[in-house]
């Protein structure tokens, strides 16, 4: 895998006229993990956000080393593909074969347009396209929601096995998440 780390420096975050947190410093690398605990509304998809470069701190940097790939409610596969198509196209871009896909119990549902996958069924889907993208940062928001109890303990395989190989994992969560050396950072602590 190739190197790679992330830092966050002394981040500050508004929304609107609200200050959501600040003083905020993180640093991962190869095979490290770290939980963003908190409430709902927090700010943990925020800091995703910043940490993937999708959206600017009030103050503060991120300095990162590595491709990266963020996994939320948003899959970005095409609502009127069947999956196999959905998940081709992405395929095509990131090169390689497809990954995952009998290990995320999706070779029955490949033939299913995306609009019609259940919750549980979208976020694999979403999880196939994320290992397909063979990055070494792996941002994910909440990739525990609609999951039953089978797929949590794959997603946190998956995960294992990431850092294992030298990837680096931030999960943003309020569910527990079984992974051996998990730091956790409560955003609670950097509210103003
Ligand atoms: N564009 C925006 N303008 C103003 N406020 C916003 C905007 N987007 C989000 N917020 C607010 O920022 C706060 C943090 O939202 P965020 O989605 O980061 O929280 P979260 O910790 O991920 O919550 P959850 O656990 O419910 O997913 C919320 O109070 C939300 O209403």
């Amino acid at each position: 895998m190739e190197e790679c780390h992330i830092r966050a420096t002394n981040l500050a975050c508004r929304r609107g006229d609200r200050l959501l947190f600040a003083g905020l410093s993180l640093a991962l690398g190869p095979g490290e993990a770290l939980q963003l605990a908190g409430a709902n509304g927090i700010g943990k998809s925020s800091l995703m956000r910043i940490l993937a470069g999708l959206a600017r701190p009030y103050s503060g940097a991120v300095e990162r080393q590595g491709a990266l790939a963020l996994l939320d409610e948003r899959p970005a596969l095409d609502e009127h593909q069947p999956l196999g198509e959905a998940l081709a196209f992405w395929r095509r871009i990131d090169g390689g074969e497809a990954l995952g896909i009998d290990r995320l119990g999706l070779e029955a549902l490949l033939d299913v347009p995306v609009r019609y996958l259940s919750t549980g069924q979208r976020k694999r889907a979403a999880l196939a396209r994320l290992i397909g993208q063979r990055t070494p940062i792996w941002l994910l928001d909440e990739p525990l929601n609609g999951l039953d109890t089978h797929a949590v303990a794959l997603v946190e395989a998956l995960v294992a096995e990431h850092l294992a190989a030298g990837g680096i994992a931030v999960i943003a969560s309020h569910q527990t998440f079984a992974l051996p050396a998990l730091t956790r950072l409560a955003l609670a602590e950097h509210v103003q």
